[in-house]
């Protein structure tokens, strides 16, 4: 039977979605078939041989939809291989991208049944003039880690479409 594969995410204002859009357009490519669904629409995953889930980091969590998808599919997803993306880092800093991955691995230690066959960070997509209320107000504290930090797009295409590579070699 042909590997069909579910890439599910969760996105506030879309980059993660754009990533998630890049990694199914590279699984196909590979000659899997390959569903893109947001993770809060996902109602089953009993046509699923592997499933992709990604979602950005906000406050140094998971965005809930993450959370909520993780309860959910619980005993499904014990017996299918998952790999995990996470968005994230705002600048090419070393320090950064090390306390992101630890936020990363803080989250999925709350899910131990969970054994992703790959964890993966790539940059996020940050516009100081493009955000929802509270986000916004959040970056206007003097106290936050965004006050003051300028638009970034940190995605890096190249190293998503390798890695999607490298799943579809292990699905
Ligand atoms: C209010 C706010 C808080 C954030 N907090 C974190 C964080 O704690 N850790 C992190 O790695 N990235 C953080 N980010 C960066 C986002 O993860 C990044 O912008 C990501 O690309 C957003 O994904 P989305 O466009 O799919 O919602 C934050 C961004 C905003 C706007």
């Amino acid at each position: 039977m042909k590997t069909r594969v579910l890439v599910a995410c969760a996105s506030k204002y879309g980059s993660t979605q754009e990533v998630a859009e890049s990694i199914a357009e590279k699984l196909s490519e590979n000659g899997l078939a390959v569903d893109l669904e947001p993770m809060k629409k996902v109602k089953s995953l009993e046509e699923y041989s592997a499933v992709v889930l990604g979602s950005p980091l906000y406050l140094m969590h998971w965005h809930k939809d993450a959370h909520v998808f993780l309860s959910r599919h619980h005993e499904a997803l014990t017996k299918l291989p998952v790999a995990v993306f996470a968005l994230g880092p705002l600048s090419d800093e070393e320090e950064e991208w090390k306390e992101v991955r630890a936020q990363l691995d803080k989250e999925l230690a709350k899910f131990p049944w969970l054994r992703p066959v790959d964890i993966e960070v790539f940059g996020g997509k940050f516009d100081p003039h493009n955000l929802h209320f509270t986000d916004n107000l959040l970056v206007k504290l003097p106290a936050s880690p965004l006050h003051n930090v300028p638009a970034s797009d940190v995605r890096d295409w190249k190293a998503i479409r390798a890695w999607a590579s490298s799943l579809a070699t292990q699905f």
